[in-house]
């Protein structure tokens, strides 16, 4: 079952009023467009990307996704539903093909994941929100009338539907414009049908929009934790890495200071009780416990509570044994456990200038940073 996406990206963001087409300006450190892109491909169901582009932003588009295997970017039309046929004919024949403007960059997974499965067993799919407010037809400044509010949806994107049937209707059209795409459905094929939106999924349209987040920010959590040497062990055992030691640490576990640094920032940044909660070294169930996978204990206990580790940052206190040659191995491993990706581990590692109890070789200390995202 193939599934494309099409991204209309060519707009000119007049509305927003910014000196550039407004998905090519920055939101929470990345362009709109990016985040929308993002959010497509880390979708499994989906496979090409075809985004349409302005001539005047073709070249900076195409650059923006040139490390997407499956993204591309064709010439946009002077409207949306130009620029929608444009690119849904140079979609590679798929069976579905998934409309989703480029202004709404806070579409989720879940969204997505209903999208298609609605139009697998429909034919087509329309994000729909009953509206909240009430909405009246006027005419010279005089409310004609009101309808029945319970009838009534805003309909977002995505839109999806079969591809040979929007592609056929499209073609249909001549010069009418459409202000969407179900619309193009309802009159060339068949009365489409809705799904359950979300009001976070909200476009990009004036330039207030881009002063409200509907997001939440991410939470981040800080854990510091010290371990003694004085364990006769030939080693040390440091973010899952078997590392060569006069000594090793005194621990009830295997002593992994930086792991225990790690799940600590993570229980706290999702206001969990610490590690001494879950794993207290009175219980002979952790005695020489591998850290590792009390960290993938941490990450299911997060999944409980809907956060997903997104990244770590730990600082090393040791002056001894040397590290540099293990931080690779330690960010893999404390990546897989975590199912993240090891560019989203920063490891560092420093002497003490042998000042204090580090300096002076006696333990090893961890600081660790983490930020967790909200999971649909
Ligand atoms: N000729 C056009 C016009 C719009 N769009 C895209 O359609 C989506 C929804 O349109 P809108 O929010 O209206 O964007 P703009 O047209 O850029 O905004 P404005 O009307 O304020 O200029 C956006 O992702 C926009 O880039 C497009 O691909 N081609
Ligand atoms: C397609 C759409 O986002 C559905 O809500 C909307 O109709 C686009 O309208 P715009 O005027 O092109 O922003």
């Amino acid at each position: 079952m193939k599934i494309s996406a099409v991204v209309p990206a060519a707009g000119a963001g007049a509305r927003a009023g910014f000196s550039k087409n407004k998905l090519l300006t920055f939101f929470r450190g990345e362009p709109v467009l990016y985040r929308t892109v993002s959010a497509l491909s880390a979708c499994e169901s989906i496979g090409e990307i075809v985004i349409a582009a302005a001539k005047r932003d073709i070249a900076e588009i195409s650059a923006m996704f040139e490390k997407f295997a499956n993204v591309r970017a064709v010439c946009g039309g002077d409207t949306r539903t130009q620029s929608v046929l444009f690119a849904l004919r140079a979609c590679d024949s798929p069976d579905y093909v998934l409309i989703h403007d480029g202004a709404r960059p806070f579409v989720t997974q879940k969204i997505l994941n209903d999208c298609i499965e609605t139009v697998r067993a429909h034919g087509s799919a329309v994000c729909a929100l009953p509206v909240t407010d009430t909405i009246a037809l006027c005419a010279e400044e005089k409310i004609g009338s009101i309808p029945d509010r319970s009838a009534l949806y805003a309909l977002q994107t995505p839109q999806a539907f079969s591809y040979a049937e929007i592609l056929a209707a499209y073609e249909k059209i001549g010069g009418e414009t459409f202000t969407d795409d179900s619309g193009v459905y309802a009159k060339f094929v068949a009365p489409p049908q809705i799904f359950a939106g979300d009001v976070k999924n909200k476009k990009l349209t004036f330039r207030e929009d881009f002063l409200s987040d509907p997001l939440p920010a991410p939470r981040v959590g800080v854990g510091i934790d010290t371990h003694a040497f004085g364990k006769a062990q030939d080693h040390i055992v440091l973010g899952g890495a078997r590392i060569p030691s006069e000594s090793g640490l005194i621990a009830h576990s295997d002593g992994d200071v930086l792991v225990h640094a790690v799940m600590d920032a993570l229980l706290s940044a999702a206001a969990l009780p610490d590690i001494g909660h879950f794993f207290p070294d009175t219980d002979p169930a952790f005695a020489d416990a591998d850290s590792l996978r009390l960290l993938e204990r941490v990450r299911d206990l997060l999944a409980e509570k809907r956060f997903a580790p997104r990244n770590v940052s730990a600082a090393i206190q040791a002056e001894r044994p040397r590290l540099q040659k293990y931080i690779f191995s330690m960010r893999e491993n404390i990546a897989r456990a975590l199912r993240i990706s090891p560019d989203d581990v920063g490891l560092s590692a420093g002497t003490n200038e042998g000042l204090g109890y580090v300096g002076e070789g006696k333990g090893i200390t961890v600081t660790a940073y983490v930020s967790l995202a909200e999971t649909d």
